[in-house]
């Protein structure tokens, strides 16, 4: 699998269906896990230390709240990962963003937008990453971006 799309609980999984979708339209493989930094300690270890002999390329971690877990898997990998800040009822995804974007030096975490822009744009991230060894994926990211911009530009057409 080219991409590990983790995330904390099962009450994520709707925020991010359409990274799925995404990661589906551009070709990249994938596997889905529910793995909490907080829940299930030693799965998380056990996952994120064997991620790269599985021969997964990135992980997408999905998070909300006090959300360790993207940290937690950068921690115990140096496979590039991707941070979604979940959006969450009491403070809008702000504590997600922060939890997840300001990592110590040494340790990075890609965090990408809070909601659908980002849950999105962590597929596309992940697919720019994989095209640089995949040509079939380039393909698909070069006619998703002449698509949008095409939609964009016939977009004026609706303007009074
Ligand atoms: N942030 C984390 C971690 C973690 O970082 O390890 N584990 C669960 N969670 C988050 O808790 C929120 C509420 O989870 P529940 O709905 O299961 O109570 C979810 O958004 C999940 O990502």
């Amino acid at each position: 699998m080219d991409v590990a799309l983790v995330m904390g609980s099962i009450s994520d999984w709707d925020k991010v269906r359409v990274t799925t979708e995404l990661l589906k339209k551009l070709n990249v493989s994938f596997d889905k896990h529910v793995i909490s930094a907080h829940r299930m300690p030693n799965e998380l270890q056990a996952f994120a230390s064997s991620a790269k002999s599985e021969h997964y390329k990135i992980i997408i971690a999905a998070a909300g709240g006090a959300a360790h877990l993207p940290g937690m898997m950068a921690a115990n990998t140096d496979l590039p990962v991707i941070g979604i800040p979940i959006q969450t009822k009491s403070l809008n995804g702000m504590d997600s963003l922060l939890s997840m974007v300001q990592m110590p030096a040494g340790v990075p975490v890609a965090t990408v937008a809070i909601g659908d822009a980002g849950a999105k744009n962590a597929a596309i991230l992940a697919a720019q990453i994989i095209a640089l060894n995949n040509q079939a994926v380039a393909d698909k990211l070069n006619t998703f971006r002449r698509n949008q911009t095409k939609e964009a530009i016939n977009s004026n057409e609706r303007l009074e």
